[in-house]
């Protein structure tokens, strides 16, 4: 039985955490190996991802505890190179879990193909046609891809708008595809590039653009939570965390900022799974501007009984086959350590990070403010970069944070200072 209630497991070293891990999780722990630098993307197996490969990047690889995710305990491996973002999440995790974590829905998992027809005649008559036509169209369309369709994806609706531009009214056709457990660019991609030879015969025009469009509104996910009132530090903060998120509701410069801390945990997660960062980042920012105005994907109200409830809506584009998911071994290893066995459960997971990471920002904001626990996590970054080696880091990290001087040259005195006093005097 998997727990994620790992509790202190940022006090153990990387392998004992991998052991708590393995142990929560059931899984061998030399499946964790592949997580070693160098272990995981062979530069041979980068050179057929990419091209010009040069070598590989590498990126921290955390994981977020004291998540609940629909009933079900998971961890959750995190990608990325900002500190306190897993701490944050984990945090959060923290205080939802005393009120059963998060519960999600979706709406499925269709992408939407778009065919660009201009230089139509009739907009109107033509869309007419386009229409009457559908069923032949979905049929072609299904015709692309066997495999899809064997399980249970293919193509559901044809949708047609005549779309007035500055070069004339075009037409232009969306094809819905139930995608299943892909993340579906490459499936729907082909399926209207074959379709639109017979579209524009239809049309009576000429095709251009055939690409899925990463506006994924009909693959959306909802997460809710509810955050407990006095881990949260009381009823001021949970008073101001809605005031904070009032303005993020309704200001484009906070949602901005509001939307990249919601988006601190989504991409930390799409990019440990080796799914598509930038796809998932176009459909949330397209989605926050659904209704032509910039606002927050997320919303927080206090509850009857004092507690904070959360509640956040973003598409999500991700698939566990196809793309470099099953390619990559390391997200390979993080789908193994999720538990996690369709699409719509990564999605459920990957939002309620989300909605997990949003909050820790909006209260450290509201309370302390986030300097605190962001610059205090992010001094061991500073004493490494001032030069310090893994064994001189913690003590220069503890001496600028204590003496509140988070700052490189600082860095760099203080690890003069302690080299100093642990050289021996020449005799
Ligand atoms: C950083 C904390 C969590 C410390 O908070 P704390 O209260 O000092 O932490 P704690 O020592 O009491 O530990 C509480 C729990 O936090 C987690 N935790 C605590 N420390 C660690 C650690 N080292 N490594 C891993 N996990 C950690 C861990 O889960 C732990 O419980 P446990 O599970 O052990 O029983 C808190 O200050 C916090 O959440 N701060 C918010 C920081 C944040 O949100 N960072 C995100 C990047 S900034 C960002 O999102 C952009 C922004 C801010 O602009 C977005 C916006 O504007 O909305
Ligand atoms: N704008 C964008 O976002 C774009 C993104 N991309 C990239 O496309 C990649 C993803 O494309 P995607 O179509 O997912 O990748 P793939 O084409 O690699 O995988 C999808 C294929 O996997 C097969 N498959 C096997 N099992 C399943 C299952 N259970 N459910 C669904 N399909 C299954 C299907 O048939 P079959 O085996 O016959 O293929 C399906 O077509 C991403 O890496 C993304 O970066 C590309 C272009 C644009």
């Amino acid at each position: 039985m998997v727990t994620s209630r790992l509790t202190g497991l940022h006090n153990s070293d990387v392998s004992g955490r991998r052991a708590r891990v393995a142990e929560s999780t059931g899984l061998p722990p030399d499946q964790l190996a592949v997580l070693d630098p160098g272990a995981g993307l062979s530069l041979e197996q980068a050179d057929h991802m990419i091209e010009n490969v040069l070598g590989v990047l590498g990126v921290p690889l955390g994981v977020g505890t004291n998540f609940v995710v629909d009933g079900v305990d998971r961890l959750v491996p995190m990608a990325t190179e900002e500190p306190s973002v897993v701490a944050a999440a984990s945090n959060a995790a923290r205080m939802a879990r005393e009120h059963g974590g998060f519960t999600t829905s979706n709406s499925g998992s269709v992408m939407i193909a778009q065919i660009q027809l201009v230089d139509v005649p009739d907009p109107g008559a033509a869309a007419f046609r386009l229409r009457e036509a559908a069923a032949e169209i979905l049929a072609l369309a299904d015709e692309q891809d066997p495999v899809l369709v064997s399980f249970g994806g293919g193509a559901r609706d044809l949708r047609v708008r005549e779309l007035p531009t500055r070069t004339g009214v075009q037409v232009i056709v969306h094809l819905h595809v139930d995608v299943r457990d892909a993340m579906g660019a490459n499936a729907v991609n082909t399926m209207a590039e074959a379709l639109a030879p017979r579209l524009a015969e239809i049309a009576g025009g000429r095709a251009i653009l055939r690409i899925l469009s990463n506006k994924a509104d009909q693959r959306l996910v909802r997460a809710r939570a509810t955050f407990d009132r006095d881990l949260l530090g009381g009823a001021e903060v949970v008073r101001d965390i809605v005031h904070a998120s009032a303005f993020a509701e309704a200001d484009p410069y906070r949602a901005a900022t509001h939307n990249k801390g919601i988006l601190n945990g989504i991409t930390a997660v799409v990019l440990a799974t080796g799914n598509d960062t930038r796809a998932v980042e176009a459909g949330c920012h397209s989605h926050a501007a659904r209704d032509g105005a910039y606002r927050a994907l997320s919303r927080f109200e206090q509850t009857p009984s004092g507690h904070l409830a959360g509640t956040l809506e973003v598409p999500l584009a991700v698939g566990l086959v196809g793309g470099a998911t099953r390619a990559h071994p390391v997200a390979r290893a993080a789908v193994r350590i999720l538990g996690i066995d369709t699409a719509i459960e990564l999605g459920a997971v990957i939002a309620s990070v989300g909605l997990a990471q949003n909050l820790a920002a909006c209260r450290a904001l509201a309370a302390e403010g986030i300097q605190r626990g962001h610059m205090t996590l992010h001094a061991r970054t500073i004493a490494a970069s001032a030069g310090a080696a893994p064994h001189e880091v913690a003590h220069v990290a503890s001496r600028i944070v204590a003496e509140r001087r988070i700052r490189a040259e600082y860095a760099a005195e203080v690890l003069a200072e302690l080299r100093a006093s642990t050289t021996p005097a020449v005799p």
